[in-house]
C-alpha cells in the first residue's frame, strides 16, 4: 500500500487507528479455547467487528512465535484474514547484520519464501545502515523504524545527548533520511511522549507515524493528534490491549467493536479540527 492509498484510508473511514492484535491465549475467552485454532478464531471476530473502524492491523510476533509453528499457522491465517483495504504490519522488532536481515525481510515480506506478506515491519536501528537496507531493498513495503519507544527504558538510551549535541532518537530520525523516504519509512513514537511530537515534527514533517500507547499505556490520543497530524494525517495510532481484552465473555467482538468506535469517532473530530484543509 502507498502512502496515498494509505491516506486515503483514513479519509474513507475517517480514522487512523490500528488495532494491535497481541492475542494472548491466557486472556481470550474461554469459549474460544475449545476451537481448533482459539488465536486465530479470536482475532477473525476482532477484525470483523473492528474491520469498518480501523485502517490498520499489527499483530504483534510475539503472541504467534511463542507457539511456534502452531503460532506461525495462526498468525499466517490472521494476515490472509485482514481485508485487503487495511494496512498490515509484523511487529516483529527485527534488524541484524545485513546479510541476516536480508532473511528477516523475506519472513515478512516474500510470500513464496515465507507464506507470509506484510505491508510493514518493525525494525530496531541500533545496528545501523546495512542492517535496516535489506528491509527497504523489497519495493512497495514499508520499514517502521523505533525512534521513541512508549516504555520507560526508552529514556536509556533514546534520551542520551550524541557529540552532535543531539538525543540519541533524533539522531535515529535524522540519519535513516539518508537511507529511506517517506514513501517507504515509518518511525515508531510512543503516544507516552506526545510532548516530543512537535520537535519530532521538525525533523521528519512528512512521514508517517506508528504511535502506540494510547488506552492501556495512557498516552493521550488528543495531544498525539493535535501534535502529530500533518497535511496527509500522517498517524497510524495503535490500540491494542483496551480494543481486543475489552470483554473477556461471550459478547468480546461486540465491546471491541463498542471501543474501536468509540476511538474513531474521536479521530473524526480530529482529522476535521487538525488536518490542513
Ligand atoms: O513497535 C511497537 O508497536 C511498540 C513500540 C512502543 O514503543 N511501544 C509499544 O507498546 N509498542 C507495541 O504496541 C503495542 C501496545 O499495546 P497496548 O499497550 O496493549 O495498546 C504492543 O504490541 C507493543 O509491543
Amino acid at each position: 500500500m502507498t502512502k496515498s492509498q494509505l491516506f486515503e484510508q483514513i479519509l474513507q473511514k475517517q480514522s487512523y487507528l490500528c488495532v494491535g492484535l497481541d492475542t494472548d491465549i491466557q486472556k481470550i475467552p474461554k469459549h474460544l479455547l475449545q476451537t481448533e485454532d482459539p488465536i486465530f478464531e479470536f482475532n477473525k471476530q476482532i477484525i470483523d467487528a473492528t474491520k469498518q473502524f480501523a485502517v490498520a492491523y499489527k499483530p504483534n510476533i510475539a503472541f504467534y512465535e511463542a507457539f511456534g509453528a502452531k503460532g506461525w499457522e495462526s498468525l499466517q491465517k490472521t494476515l490472509e484474514y485482514i481485508p485487503e483495504d487495511c494496512f498490515t504490519i509484523a511487529d516483529a522488532k527485527r534488524g541484524d547484520i545485513g546479510n541476516t536481515s536480508g532473511l528477516y525481510a523475506r519472513a515478512f515480506f516474500d510470500k513464496k519464501s515465507s507464506g507470509l506478506e506484510f505491508d510493514s515491519v518493525t525494525v530496531a536501528p541500533y545496528m545501523g545502515e546495512d542492517s535496516v537496507t535489506p528491509f527497504l531493498d523489497f519495493e512497495g513495503k514499508w520499514v517502521i523504524l523505533l525512534a521513541l519507544t512508549s516504555n520507560a527504558g526508552s529514556k536509556d538510551f533514546q534520551n542520551l545527548v550524541t557529540t552532535n549535541e543531539k538525543q540519541l532518537f533524533e539522531e535515529v530520525l535524522t540519519k535513516s533520511q539518508e537511507w529511506g523516504n517517506s514513501e517507504q519509512l515509518m518511525y515508531v513514537v510512543g503516544a507516552t511522549k506526545a510532548d516530543m511530537l512537535q520537535s519530532i515534527r521538525k525533523i521528519v514533517p512528512e512521514h508517517f507515524l506508528l504511535v502506540p500507547g494510547v488506552g492501556a499505556q495512557g498516552g493521550s490520543l488528543e495531544e498525539v493528534s493535535k501534535y502529530g497530524i500533518n497535511s496527509h494525517c500522517g498517524l497510524l495510532v495503535n490500540s491494542s490491549r483496551a480494543i481486543i481484552y475489552a470483554s473477556s465473555g461471550e459478547d468480546f467482538a461486540e465491546k471491541a467493536a463498542f471501543e474501536a468506535k468509540k476511538v474513531q469517532l474521536e479521530m473524526q473530530q480530529y482529522l476535521t479540527t487538525y488536518l490542513p484543509h
